[in-house]
């Protein structure tokens, strides 16, 4: 059973950055005290990166065992390895590269020199994804859906266009069933041929985090928390099945349905 939307709002984009690397912390040590490892799904985007660089300053870091969480990615932009426009690589930068996790925990997308297209890596992904659910079902993890191993938390952004992930508005992902992953082609925004988690395989996440700054994301945000559908406003479809978040600064939160903010939803941070 998916969950409806909770919202918490921030003065900026700078304090939601530090927020949302505050409860990624805090949940992580959370849930590996309850069973020992996390996953976590990383998303790309200039504040999916910032939280990321957030959590490399707190203080707090240290508190998680970074040797026992999984990192997967929400989608990638299909480029060749060490391209500063992959997700995968601005992470590295961001977070990654300092906490000296061992690469058999960062799953990475497979880049566009190791695939012949973003079909073939969407395919390469879906197989890896299959093959840690196989490894947590044989350990007696109870997994959501057995294609895809538990992810814990699910970072998404969101594009002024209300995309979410590589799912763009009318394009593959959304309405797909039966496929945990898809390539992309023909993208709005570049690079044009990426790589995607489909809407069903967010879904399949414990807790989705929505985080979102800036007046140019209000009309996506308010599209998606008035309950729009997911085909036109992508960002509208990712529910958590325990927990749906949306972390957001006071410029995207100008456009918010206003039973939102009256009915006890809505957090002001
Ligand atoms: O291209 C992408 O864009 C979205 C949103 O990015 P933003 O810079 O507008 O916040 C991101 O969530 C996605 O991972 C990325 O590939």
């Amino acid at each position: 059973m998916n969950t409806e939307p909770k919202v918490s709002i921030h003065p900026d984009a700078g304090l939601l950055a530090a927020s949302v690397a505050a409860r990624l912390l805090t949940r992580l040590v959370d849930i590996q005290n309850e069973r020992g490892t996390a996953t976590v799904v990383l998303t790309g985007g200039t504040l999916g990166i910032g939280a990321l660089r957030a959590v490399a300053e707190s203080p707090i870091r240290s508190a998680v065992d970074w040797s026992a969480v999984d990192f997967w990615w929400g989608d990638e932009r299909f480029l060749p390895a060490g391209n500063q426009d992959r997700n995968a690589d601005q992470a590295r930068a961001a977070l990654l590269d300092q906490l000296g996790v061992s690469d058999e925990r960062v799953h990475e997308f497979g880049s566009s020199d190791a695939f012949n297209s973003q079909d073939d890596a969407a395919a390469g992904y879906a197989a890896r994804l299959q093959e840690a659910a196989r490894k947590e079902a044989a350990l007696g993890l109870e997994l959501s859906d057995p294609r895809l191993p538990r992810f814990d938390i699910l970072l998404l952004g969101v594009g002024p266009d209300a995309h979410v992930a590589s799912l763009f508005p009318e394009m593959s992902g959304i309405r797909t069933k039966g496929q945990t992953v898809v390539g992309v082609s023909g993208a709005p925004k570049p690079p044009p041929e990426r790589v995607s988690l489909t809407l069903e395989a967010i879904n399949s996440a414990e807790e989705v985090w929505l985080a979102v700054a800036g007046a140019d994301k209000a009309g996506a945000v308010g599209l998606a928390l008035a309950g729009a559908g997911p085909v036109q406003v992508p960002a509208a479809g990712a529910r958590g099945r325990k927990k749906t978040l949306w972390l957001i600064d006071q410029e995207a939160a100008s456009q918010l349905p206003g039973r939102l903010i009256d009915n006890g939803d809505t957090d002001a941070v």
